[in-house]
């Protein structure tokens, strides 16, 4: 049984009072995440993510196609969906402000049912997990973004669900913290728990991710792990050289197996070779020239995902 499985899942939302289209926000997703799996949904602004996590934390009701949580349908099984979920929506949205961070997620803790006894113990060690115990009994209003972002996730396991669906769960974080969080990461999936995740953030997505799934104007376009999509966009090697000589680079042009030699990041040449067997003499030109700044490497994730996007890739902000 998969932790996920959405199927042929549509959603439109009509135009808004001023006029305008009707937005189609799924247009027909498949998509599943394995009982422990980590998988990233990576799109632009507006490719459907939030809308498809909304669906999945039963807010919201698709038009058509089916969502299933642990085998729980999202529509018509509620009450067996709900508590198998953790959502963590980001923003302000959930928190309470004028409540302290213990009181919000001893309040969550109620809501989901929690016994009375484990609410105390679990928030004191969510806070603890979470670096807020200083803070614990201050207003949630005084605290900073990445800190509320922090309480969120928190709360959103409070209830010990087995299911999480993080939407953009490092916006607002600072490197550290957005470290930790990827160590947390690795710990959910530890305890056996599964976690779809969105993000802008294609590094994050690389680290953290057993499989990826890029969605573009609410369409699945891939699904695959880091390093197959790595290897869609292109089965060359790459190699960036620093201070090769411009006779080098024109020999370097015309030698079999050279697909391209371009310009590479602050300086460089990158070139691209189709094979690896082509990979070792034209190491060998750039060595024998005195070349000493020397990389290869295969695409990354954050190359395909611009390939397949596009430049509308490039809008994304956090
Ligand atoms: N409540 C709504 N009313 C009208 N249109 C909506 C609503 N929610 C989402 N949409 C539209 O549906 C599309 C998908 O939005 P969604 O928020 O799911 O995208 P997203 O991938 O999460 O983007 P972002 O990264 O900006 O949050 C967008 O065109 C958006 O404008």
């Amino acid at each position: 049984m998969n932790a996920v499985e959405v199927l042929g899942l549509h959603r439109s939302f009509p135009p808004s009072r001023g006029g305008g289209t009707a937005r189609t926000a799924l247009d027909g997703v498949d998509l599943s995440v394995g009982e422990g799996e980590v998988h990233a949904l990576l799109g632009p602004n507006g490719a459907g993510k939030t809308t498809l996590c909304k669906i999945l934390a039963t807010v919201l009701v698709p038009d058509a196609g089916t969502a299933r949580v642990l085998g729980h349908d999202v529509v018509g099984e509620l009450a067996a969906v709900r508590p198998l979920i953790g959502c963590v929506f980001g923003g302000d949205r959930g928190l309470y402000g004028r409540l302290s961070a213990r009181r919000n997620l001893h309040y969550w803790g109620a809501l989901y049912g929690v016994p009375g006894r484990e609410i105390r113990q679990r928030a004191a060690t969510l806070l603890e997990r979470f670096g807020l115990t200083a803070h614990a009994d201050e207003r949630v209003e005084t605290f900073s973004r990445g800190m509320k972002q922090r309480l969120h996730l928190a709360r959103g396991l409070m209830h010990g669900p087995r299911v999480l669906l993080l939407d953009e769960p490092t916006t607002g974080m600072d490197p550290v913290a957005a470290r930790d969080f990827r160590t947390l990461i690795g710990e959910l999936r530890e305890e056996g728990r599964s976690v779809l995740l969105t993000t802008h953030d294609m590094a994050e997505a690389e680290a953290v991710c057993d499989r990826a799934t890029l969605i573009d104007g609410g369409r699945i376009l891939r699904t695959a792990t880091p390093r197959e999509l790595g290897s869609l966009l292109s089965r060359h090697e790459r190699i960036e050289a620093t201070g090769v000589p411009d006779e080098l680079v024109e020999r370097i042009r015309i030698h079999p197996g050279v697909v391209t030699v371009g310009a590479g990041p602050r300086g460089a040449t990158r070139i691209e070779v189709s094979d690896r067997q082509a990979l070792a003499p034209v190491l060998r030109l750039l060595v024998d020239a005195g070349v000493t700044e020397l990389a290869t490497s295969r695409p990354g994730l954050e190359e395909v995902y611009l390939s397949l996007i596009g430049e509308r890739g490039m809008e994304v902000v956090g």
